[in-house]
């Protein structure tokens, strides 16, 4: 029997694009139930009142909102809006953050205190997940106990069932806490149990240890029944047409936050040494002919491509590669286009996708198709399955009961579609479950390292190139989107500047980069040149501090009165010689006063000196640094949040514990106090 369903309005908040799946997600398997849906992103404006709000949204920055959720932040916390504001709203709220960030779910968690202050009552208790240990651990289950918790508050008005103990769920078996469950133990109809497991364990046989792969699993899950998310529905049309004319490489596709332009690529420097772990560049970028106006503290989107040489594999492996640069128009199926004039459509063409382009543009420009698939899009690749054991293995992959799985082997080593293909030949997807289902190619954030008073019409940065070596169920070797694009032009810039000038400093004229600016949210240097401040950037953290240090240096020059503040840096690396980067101008910056103190330590010298970290050398400098601290200083932290940042807090905490004589929680409060004050700024990533 369908009950009878009321409107509900699905409301996102997502920076780099996951809470936006999710949340689409929810629209899916609510629209399965008869829920009729509004999806929106939390800055678009509602036009209709809805009884039921469901919010996912995730934090970014140091506990900021995503870009699509800051109008929508600023609304709801207006000074004009009175405590029974959103009396009239019941509201469930999943919150995504990463316990590797300091603040932990900071703009879920605001959002929630804000919705209960404006009268916001909650119908389903509000979930929180952590995207270091998997999203889906919470989230999966959160969703599967919306609907009795919908449906049991339309038939009871406010009252707040306590369905989703997320602990309770995790730890009991993947079967008993599940309502509605859907459990597939057969694929198309045909028996799976017996002739799977049978070649399963002969597959199993062949491996030295039985462990699971990514092709291969074991018991249990290779023999229990799955719980599988819904199939997504298929509601794109491609049609290939060579007369059409193309005319997509002008449009702009990346989500800026400010207008994308063209920068020269005007060197590309390696900065560390033959013999270190990890290859550094700085990128130096001139704006012609155009200024830019940004602050020591800033950062810029660079809007990548994925590499050449992997789309073509992605298409030949789609067998596309004939079509590759035949144009073709993307429209929704006539069976979902077909609406009441004036109503929003059920389904739309993803707004990165152009409408007219060849798949060579979308998958080179539009798409991630590095992303690590989503559950739905595993799913998929199982319906497209001709072998019934891989059918298995990517059915049990999406599965609830495969959750450890899909974590450990798909997840952590940030898999992406194509080493599914290759890992499962008998899989064949049509191109537009793809475009479905692949997110949008996001822009790369890179802290400036420079200050627009030394030119203004260029700027730098400063960047590791990521590698991910062909391991853990990776099919080929590959390097990071932006990272490995521009690796490949330092790479053609060193060979055809080589035989003049057998530098590693290169310059060339035809390598540019599109890119736009993204001011700081806060991370920037204090208004008094008095203040003190507290620097603390190991490795490529120490980016935005050259921009701080070299703006200190030409407020100088121009004003050599201007009272200055002390300025200590933190600065680790692995070896003196290999890895010490800015060496010379951090010395010289030092020698002549800009820097106060210059602490740096290694971490892999041959008799390793101790301190071995930042943080470590942090616990050295107690007294001192709390001293600075009292006197009104600011602390900057920018680097690896996952180690550095959270050890760098807990070593502060102590710097207050010991200086003070404090209690922990006390000394706590201190730092929470500081950040409060944004006088403890992180510009960190994972
Ligand atoms: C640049 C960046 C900053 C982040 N900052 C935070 C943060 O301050 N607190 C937090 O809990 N999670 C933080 N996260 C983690 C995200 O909230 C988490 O990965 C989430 O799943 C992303 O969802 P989205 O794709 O919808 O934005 C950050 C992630 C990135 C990439």
């Amino acid at each position: 029997m369908t009950l009878q369903r009321c409107n509900l309005l699905l409301i996102y908040g997502s920076q780099t694009g996951q809470a936006k799946s999710i949340a689409e997600d929810i629209k899916a398997k609510a629209e399965s139930q008869n829920y009729d849906v509004e999806m929106l992103s939390m800055d678009e404006s509602v036009e209709k009142d809805f009884r039921f709000v469901i919010f996912t949204t995730s934090s970014t920055g140091d506990g900021d909102p995503p870009e699509n959720a800051c109008i929508f932040w600023r609304k709801i916390r207006s000074k004009d809006l009175n405590e029974d504001y959103l009396k009239h709203l019941e509201y469930a709220l999943l919150g995504l953050g990463d316990t590797n960030y300091t603040t932990f779910l900071g703009y879920p968690k605001s959002v929630e205190k804000q919705l209960q202050k404006l009268g916001a009552k909650q119908f389903y208790k509000s979930a929180w997940a952590d995207d270091a240990v998997g999203l889906e651990i919470v989230v999966d289950p959160w969703i599967e106990n919306l609907w009795p918790a919908l449906e049991n508050q339309l038939a009871h008005p406010h009252t707040i069932p306590d369905l989703v103990s997320v602990a309770k769920v995790q730890t009991e078996s993947p079967n008993t806490n599940l309502p509605e469950a859907k459990i597939i133990s057969k694929v198309d109809d045909q028996p799976l149990a017996m002739p799977v497991q049978k070649e399963v364990e002969e597959e199993l046989e062949k491996c030295v240890v039985a462990l699971a792969s990514l092709k291969v699993s074991v018991s249990p899950l290779s023999e229990c029944d799955l719980k599988v998310p819904l199939l997504p529905v298929s509601y794109l049309e491609l049609k290939f047409n060579g007369e059409l004319m193309v005319n997509v490489l002008r449009k702009p596709m990346p989500s800026s936050r400010s207008a994308v332009f063209q920068a020269r690529i005007k060197s590309l420097k390696k900065l560390t040494g033959e013999k270190a772990l990890k290859t550094t560049l700085q990128a130096t970028l001139e704006f012609c002919p155009a200024e830019i106006e940004y602050q020591p503290g800033d950062s810029i989107g660079v809007c990548c491509a994925n590499s050449a040489e992997e789309v073509d594999s992605l298409l030949r492996r789609l067998n596309m590669i004939e079509q590759a640069d035949t144009p073709f128009k993307l429209k929704i199926k006539e069976e979902f286009a077909a609406l009441k004039s004036g109503a929003k459509p059920k389904y739309e063409v993803p707004s990165h996708l152009p409408t007219l382009a060849t798949l060579r543009f979308v998958l080179t420009r539009c798409c991630e198709i590095r992303s690590v698939p989503r559950k739905s899009l595993i799913r998929i690749l199982a319906d497209y399955s001709s072998n019934e054991l891989e059918k298995r293995r990517l059915m049990e992959l999406c599965s609830l009961q495969g959750s450890d799985d899909y974590t450990r082997l798909v997840r952590q080593p940030e898999l992406n579609v194509l080493d599914f293909l290759n890992t499962f030949p008998s899989c064949h997807p049509p191109i537009e479950r793809l475009l479905e289902q692949l997110p949008r190619l996001l822009a790369r954030p890179y802290s400036l390292s420079s200050s627009p008073l030394q030119d203004s019409k260029s700027a730098s940065f400063v960047f590791n190139v990521v590698e991910f070596p062909i391991q853990d169920g990776r099919t080929y070797e590959r390097k990071g989107v932006a990272t490995g694009e521009l690796y490949r032009m330092f790479d053609k810039m060193k060979n055809t500047d080589s035989a003049e000038s057998g530098a590693s400093n290169s310059s060339c004229r035809e390598y540019s980069l599109s890119i736009f600016l993204r001011s700081s949210n806060g991370f920037c240097l204090p208004k008094s040149s008095e203040t003190p401040l507290i620097l603390i950037g190991p490795g490529t953290g120490v980016a935005p501090f050259l921009g701080f240090l070299a703006h200190r240096e030409e407020l100088l020059k121009s004003n050599p009165n201007l009272p200055c503040g002390p300025v200590w840096l933190f600065y680790g690396c692995r070896t003196r010689d290999q890895d010490y980067l800015f060496k010379n101008e951090l010395e010289r910056w030092h020698s002549i006063g800009i820097l106060t103190r210059l602490l740096v330590t290694f971490s892999r010298e041959a008799n390793p000196p101790q301190p071995k970290y930042v943080q470590d050398l942090i616990r050295q400098y107690t007294t001192p640094l709390v001293k600075l601290i009292e006197k009104g200083a600011c602390i900057y932290v920018c680097g690896d949040a996952k180690n550095m940042a959270k050890d760098v807090m807990q070593a502060l905490i102590s710097a207050f514990q010991t200086a003070r004589q404090m209690e922990e929680e006390e000394a706590k409060k201190a730092v929470i106090q500081l950040q409060i004050e944004k006088r403890y700024l992180q510009d960190i990533w994972t």
